[in-house]
């Protein structure tokens, strides 16, 4: 046996370990120290996120994806990562439309003639019961300041996000602030924190901490979230153009409250995971 396949792949540099349950069982049940074993950088293969492609539960969906962030704690949403799948499932089936299931619902996605991937992330939530927040307060002016940030909007995008405007998104020391803001009891589910600043009609500058992961080069939901924030608060349109540090996505809100994201998928390498780093000897 020469261990289990993965490949990995990236969205604009937000890396992902991509196995498939659907032929190898053992991964199906992975534990969450067993996943950031696997996702550490120095001892086990490296990743932002963990990505499990299981057998489709609803009948309407082509698979479903299991997701689980660096720190290995099981999450509802990766948009960069839902495109990677989505290519993945289009090779397999040959059509250029398919449906990935996770555990919030099913994204529609649409493979692009430029090779990028539209995925419609579904109907983002803006009540602060949805994000969730820790206080009944307007999610369009969340009263939270911490260094140079404060006044951010809550949007949920399947998970948590809180994207906070300034004038130049490079001046923030993100490593210091983003861990702190994630853990702040404003989140009582943690939270994805972005920083963004207008840099165009249109455009929108967004750098991220994630969620159990840290500073990520790109963040799909993230971008969404940056996109929905900046229209809501009337800084831009409702379709955007998100710079990421690994290269930009294209986020449209539509008038149902659906988010489609466009970006590119890539492949990096393949490889076999041995039975050490999941825990056999
Ligand atoms: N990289 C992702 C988001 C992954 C999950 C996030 N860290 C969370 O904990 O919610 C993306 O591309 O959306």
């Amino acid at each position: 046996m020469n261990g289990i396949p993965f490949v990995k792949m990236h969205g604009l540099g937000n890396d992902f370990v991509v196995f498939d349950g659907r032929r190898d069982p053992a991964v199906l049940d992975l534990d969450n120290a067993t996943a950031a074993r696997i996702a550490d950088r120095k001892t086990g293969v490296g990743c932002d996120q963990l990505i499990v492609i299981e057998p489709a539960r609803d009948e309407l969906a082509d698979a479903f994806m299991r997701i689980r962030n660096n720190d290995g704690g099981e999450v509802e949403a990766c948009g960069n990562a839902t495109r990677c799948v989505a290519n993945i499932v289009m090779g397999e089936l040959g059509r250029k439309d398919v449906i990935i299931e996770t555990v919030v619902g099913l994204l529609d996605a649409n493979g692009l003639a430029d090779g990028r991937v539209t995925v419609d992330m579904g109907q983002v939530r803006l009540d602060w019961r949805d994000i969730p927040l820790g206080q009944a307060v307007d999610t369009n002016h969340i009263p939270l300041s911490l260094g140079g940030l404060s006044d951010a909007v809550g949007v949920n995008v399947g998970n948590p996000h809180a994207v906070f405007f300034v004038d130049d998104a490079e001046s923030i020391d993100i490593e210091k602030l983003g861990p702190v803001l994630e853990h702040h009891e404003m989140f009582p589910e943690r939270a994805n924190i972005e920083v963004c600043s207008i840099i165009g009609e249109n455009r929108i500058r967004m750098r991220v901490w994630e969620r159990g992961v840290g500073v990520t080069r790109a963040c799909g939901t993230g971008a969404c979230a940056a996109g929905v924030a900046a229209a809501r608060r009337g800084l831009t349109g409702r379709k955007t153009e998100i710079i990421l540090d690994g290269g930009p996505l294209t986020i449209e809100w539509l008038p149902d409250d659906h988010v489609l994201m466009t970006g590119p998928v890539a492949t990096s390498f393949s490889g076999f995971l041995h039975g050490s780093l999941l825990g056999q000897h």
